[in-house]
């Protein structure tokens, strides 16, 4: 169900500085993002979406600006309440996965659970994204798509209220791919969850509520689909 706002960004941005030289990554940044949205952030290589990201995911700060999240100004967080915002507000899925490969599949949940205020229950959380017959599995006897299948059962047993997605299918081939991004899909659909995703994949907007569109550090634009197409259906 869409509502309030659960992110709201005011003139956010982000330079780095290299030796002399200043990098603006994320340039006056304005927009909100409702509860549970499904979001795609979209751009090419270079245009700012890992630091919009690691922004809003609270692992790094911005240079100016404020964000909001559920009406809280996260900008002004030291490190320990950023801590603790990433911990209890954000599940993260990355690009590849990031499992600990001494772990069975059920071991890296639980060790998310185990550090979450409020988890759900770690076989039922993995019986959701298909890998019922694989929770005793390290990472090295998965595919890829099983693999990142556990990553995306670690971030949802936290029973965080966003997932932050970062390249989700980028490892992955395209079938598997599809099938990643329509377990996002559902878990957006059945639990209400925001799901933001980042990618330069542009046919993946056409499976989002809101897209966001970036260029050189900027948004460059910030639209609703009102009809928002089945992950299934997506071809690139
Ligand atoms: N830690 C950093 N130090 C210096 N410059 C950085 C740093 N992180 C990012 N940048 C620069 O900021 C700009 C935006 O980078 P960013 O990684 O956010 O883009 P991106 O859209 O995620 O790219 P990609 O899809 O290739 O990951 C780039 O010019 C990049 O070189």
């Amino acid at each position: 169900m869409v509502n309030d706002a659960i992110f709201h960004l005011e003139n956010v941005s982000k330079s780095y500085k290299m030796g002399e030289v200043e990098v603006k990554a994320l340039k006056e940044a304005v927009f909100d993002i409702k509860c549970g949205e499904l979001v795609v952030v979209l751009g090419p290589s270079g245009s700012g979406k890992s630091t919009l990201l690691n922004i809003l995911g609270g692992m790094d700060v911005a240079t100016s600006g404020q964000m909001f999240f559920q009406g809280a100004d996260i900008s002004r967080y030291n490190e320990n309440q950023l801590t603790f915002f990433r911990r209890k507000s954000i599940g993260f899925i990355f690009q590849f996965y990031n499992l600990m490969p001494n772990l069975t599949a059920r071991e890296n949940v639980e060790l998310a659970a185990e550090i979450s205020e409020n988890p759900l229950n770690v076989e039922s959380v993995l019986e959701n994204v298909g890998l019922r017959d694989r929770m005793e599995h390290f990472p090295s006897q998965m595919s890829g798509g099983e693999q990142q299948r556990v990553a995306i059962a670690r971030a949802v047993a936290k029973n965080p209220d966003v997932l932050l997605c970062d390249e989700p299918t980028g490892a992955l081939d395209y079938t598997t791919g599809k099938l990643v991004l329509k377990l996002l899909q559902d878990i957006n659909k059945n639990t209400g969850k925001t799901v933001i995703i980042i990618t330069h994949n542009q046919p993946i907007a056409a499976m989002a509520r809101r897209v966001i569109k970036m260029r050189s550090g900027e948004i460059v634009e910030n639209y609703i689909n009102s009809n928002p197409a089945d992950a299934d259906l997506i071809e690139w």
